[in-house]
């Protein structure tokens, strides 16, 4: 069965094929024709690039003209796909409303909402869609969790920047340069996990602020520095571009012999743009659904759980899953005598776990054990805690753990990071989630998939903890967060995320789902919208 993103594509590929071929031909008469036509008004984006290979050649000095290119995508530079009606096209800041209206869209209507390059905000969903849980009241959007403003990391101590696994790349790319780490952004099935284009200095963006000087000192980290992809990085901040099949044609049959490579790898860059977006959606807003009782809660998770089990099982034969600790494994004792769970199938990882014994009272495997795997028939090989003989050793537990997913995960999956079918999370009174606490350098952390705290508000001090790019890619996530001492917290988390908080930051990248378990006790105080429970 074909998917619509590929009918998406192919459509796409069809016109712009047929506009390429239309361009070629005009050149063709053209030069059969040798009579000399003045070329069209320039466009105003190509006025734009004008401008700028004039700034920056006139900024370089003789013997620089390439640097490697510095991609950051910073908001403003965003072009991103929006729909007039069942019109898509790509926003531009164009000469007149006019353009605006006038300009041809090529996209089927399948484009039904604003689609946006990674700058990490929710967009509600539109109102009365769909979820695995039933549909949100109609008409009842939830509200837009927008970027958090990162708060000031304090001077926890943490791991230090490493490389991420060398046998599995992210889709992260970190360039170092003289002066300063700049990290590209990017949601790992987004924008920078299939493409690798490496455009010369003149065709990068100059980013706010940046030091051009920095740019020719860069160096791209053979580690680190697996892919990077640009979209068209000559709109300036605030600009975007409006390139639509008129724009385009204007552009290619206004190729003159001599620039045609110039139009043409422009508008390969609008193609890979136009097909890279197709596939871009913002993340799912999260769905809350809160319970009178604890135990309706418990038996509701736990027929979530049976039910994201059977999926995966049903798809790939297995069903990843990682714990947190804390209240959470006493509420997934509705999982146990229950038939429909397949132990055999399932692969069990620990969200964050303490650097202790694994019988210590303060283990999370201890805490799973007593209240689930003990009374399941789990097979003990599919539950894989940390290694105790690097207890010692921060750095080495962190990557051993790390190396247990990239066996889980890279070697049967084909995706950029851990796609864990369902991650279990718990929230702290301060909004932390996982071992990733407010303020903490951690919360930046974008390479590895295991790190490691010394330092824990929550004690014990020593942890390790999945990071966000782990898990921001669940297909599913589940915050489980019960108790009046939740109370207070939980209003920041949903209705203001743009504090930051750790539990905040939980958003899975399109489609994965993110999902609140809580009670009306813990809710007490959140205007965030519910969502009746539904398998
Ligand atoms: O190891 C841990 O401590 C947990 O993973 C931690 O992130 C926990 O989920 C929260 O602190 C919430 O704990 P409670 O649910 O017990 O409040």
């Amino acid at each position: 069965m074909v998917s619509k993103d590929t009918i998406i594509i192919i459509a796409i590929c069809a016109v712009l094929a047929a506009l390429v071929i239309v361009a070629v031909a005009i050149r063709v008469v053209k030069k059969a024709s040798s009579t000399s036509n003045p070329l069209p008004p320039v466009q105003p984006l190509a006025r734009h690039r004008e401008q700028q290979v004039a700034k920056f050649e006139g900024s370089l000095p003789r013997s620089q003209t390439w640097y490697g290119s510095q991609n950051h995508l910073a908001p403003h530079n965003l072009v991103s796909i929006s729909t007039r009606g069942s019109r898509a096209s790509l926003l531009a800041q164009t000469s007149s409303p006019a353009d605006t209206e006038s300009a041809a869209s090529y996209s089927p209507s399948m484009y039904n909402q604003s689609l946006h390059l990674p700058n990490h905000s929710f967009e509600p969903s539109r109102p009365g869609s769909s979820s695995s849980l039933g549909s949100s009241e109609p008409g009842v959007t939830s509200p837009s969790l927008d970027p958090p403003a990162l708060p000031r990391a304090r001077s926890f101590s943490s791991s230090p920047r490493r490389s991420r696994p060398l046998s599995v790349s992210s889709s992260h790319s970190t360039i170092y340069s003289k002066n300063s780490r700049h990290t590209l952004r990017g949601t790992p099935h987004g924008l920078h996990s299939q493409i690798q284009i490496v455009l010369p200095a003149p065709l990068a963006v100059d980013r706010p602020g940046a030091d051009v000087s920095t740019h020719r000192s860069s160096r791209f980290d053979g580690d680190a520095f697996d892919r990077i992809s640009v979209v068209d990085k000559w709109l300036s901040p605030g600009m975007t571009t409006r390139m639509t099949p008129d724009t385009v044609k204007v552009a290619t049959s206004a190729c003159s012999s001599n620039s045609i490579h110039v139009y043409i790898s422009d508008f390969f860059k609008l193609v890979l743009s136009v097909i890279i977006m197709a596939h871009h959606q913002p993340p799912n807003a999260p769905i809350l659904i809160s319970f009178p009782e604890t135990n309706e809660l418990v038996d509701s998770l736990a027929k979530f759980i049976t039910k994201a089990q059977k999926d995966s099982i049903d798809k790939k034969g297995r069903f990843t899953i990682a714990l947190s600790g804390g209240s959470l494994p006493k509420m997934l004792r509705g999982l146990i005598d229950n038939p429909q769970i397949k132990w055999a199938h399932w692969q069990v990882y620990y969200v964050d776990e303490r650097v202790v014994p694994l019988d210590h009272p303060d283990s999370n495997h201890r805490a799973c054990t007593e209240n689930l795997f003990s009374k399941v028939p789990i097979p003990a090989d599919n539950i894989h805690a940390i290694d105790t003989t690097l207890l010692n050793d921060l750095e080495e537990l962190s990557d051993a753990y790390e190396k247990t997913l990239i066996h889980e995960f890279a070697q049967k999956d084909a995706a950029r990071f851990p796609v864990f079918d369902l991650i279990l999370l718990g929230m702290g009174p301060d909004g932390h989630t996982a071992s990733l606490f407010p303020g903490h350098d951690l919360l930046n952390e974008e390479d590895r998939w295991v790190a490691y705290v010394d330092d824990s508000p929550k004690p014990p001090p020593k942890r390790i903890t999945f990071t966000y790019p782990v898990i921001n890619h669940a297909a599913r996530v589940a915050f489980v967060a019960a108790g009046k001492e939740k109370a207070e917290t939980l209003p920041t988390i949903l209705d203001h995320p743009e504090e930051g908080l750790p539990s905040s930051r939980v958003k899975p990248v399109f489609p994965g789902q993110l999902y609140w378990f809580v009670d009306n006790a813990a809710a007490s105080k959140v205007a965030y919208p519910r969502t009746p429970f539904q398998l």
